[in-house]
């Protein structure tokens, strides 16, 4: 299984943000994206989630049994800056929809919504409003996300931003739990992450045009 990105170059606007931009990543490898505001990481992790589209290159992901997919959004969690919940309804309402939205994916177990509270450190609340949460509490309920859905592939924008310490060690451990099953991760951040082994990929922020990228 792997993920593997190919000569990607993607504009926003009128800028070319990156260009040549390769990677691949076997099972249960890490990359970390990192680099000033503006370089580029969250332009990349949407083009990989097939959030924007690239201006050239390819990305795509081989599963265990060799079948290549194009659509790397279909296998993957993507968790962006925001949390992807609806602040009326309950945490478990949220969760519920997720679930059922996202469906399961090659048939791997995934944890019921009170496990998954578990796993995030917060069990008992999941009959509160999202909305009602603080900060930190509404991003260990994204990270519950992660789990209730299977996916080969988290895609994971500023992680930890709002996260005290104990969330980040949590988040670590997440991480590791699903690296350790074989899965792949893809994050951007500004602090660091506690992801062993994982490796760092520094974005420079507005490539200049070689020739061929606009052809
Ligand atoms: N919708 C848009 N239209 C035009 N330019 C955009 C758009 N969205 C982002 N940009 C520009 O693209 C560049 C890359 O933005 P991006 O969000 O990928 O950076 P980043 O590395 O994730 O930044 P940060 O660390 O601040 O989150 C920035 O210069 C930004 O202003």
């Amino acid at each position: 299984m792997h993920l593997e990105a190919a000569n990607l170059a993607a504009r926003r606007g009128e800028d070319l943000i990156f260009e040549g931009l390769s990677f691949r990543l076997e099972s249960g490898e890490a990359l970390v994206l990192t680099g000033k505001n503006g370089s580029g990481k969250s332009t990349l992790l949407r083009v990989v989630a097939g959030l924007l589209h690239q201006e050239k290159g390819s990305v795509s992901f081989t599963d265990s049994l060799g079948n290549t997919h194009g659509r790397v959004g279909e296998i993957s969690h993507y968790l962006g800056h925001r949390n992807a919940m609806k602040s009326e309804l309950t945490v478990a309402e949220n969760l519920d929809f997720w679930r059922c939205f996202l469906g399961d994916s090659h048939g791997a177990s995934t944890v019921s919504i009170d496990e998954a509270a578990e796993a995030v450190g917060l069990e008992g609340i999941t009959h509160l409003p999202f909305g009602y949460l603080s900060a930190g509490q509404q991003r260990r309920f994204a990270f519950a996300k992660l789990l209730i859905a299977h996916r080969p592939v988290w895609i994971l924008d500023e992680p930890t931003a709002a996260l005290d310490k104990s969330g980040d060690r949590l988040f670590a451990e997440l991480v590791e739990a699903h690296r350790c099953n074989g899965g792949i991760v893809l994050a951007a951040t500004h602090q660091p992450l506690g992801l062993e082994g994982a490796q760092e990929l520094r974005m420079a922020g507005f490539a200049h045009a070689g020739p061929g990228v606009w052809e």
